[in-house]
């Protein structure tokens, strides 16, 4: 299964090489505004999803907006650390 550091580490390799057909680099290259915007929407179907859709339903949101938070570190030049400091 995989893990958030999972996830970190593959998208991180992502963005080095670069990919043909990757929707991670496709997202790098629109920028933080775009991904930002994406963020906040993935942010609302999971507030909608744990709200009336049931425990599936929410799990898959907040792995999406896992997904989405990720790229926007990345796109940030955010590390793991510098986040997990604020935790
Ligand atoms: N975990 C994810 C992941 N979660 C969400 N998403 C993206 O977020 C979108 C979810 O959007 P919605 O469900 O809201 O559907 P949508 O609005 O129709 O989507 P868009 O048209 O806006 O893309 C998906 O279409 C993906 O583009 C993800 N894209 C990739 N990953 C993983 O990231 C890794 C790298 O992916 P690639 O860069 O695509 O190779 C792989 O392990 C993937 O499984």
């Amino acid at each position: 299964m995989k893990t958030f550091e999972g996830l970190w580490d593959e998208l991180n390799e992502i963005a080095r090489t670069r990919p043909e057909g990757s929707g991670t680099v496709r997202a790098l290259d629109a920028g933080v505004h775009t991904i930002g915007k994406k963020l906040v929407e993935e942010a609302a179907e999971s507030w909608m999803a744990a709200r009336f859709e049931g425990k599936d339903a929410a799990a898959e949101e907040i792995s999406q907006l896992l997904y989405h938070a990720q790229v926007l570190m990345i796109a940030s030049g955010l590390t793991l650390d510098d986040v997990y400091a604020h935790l």
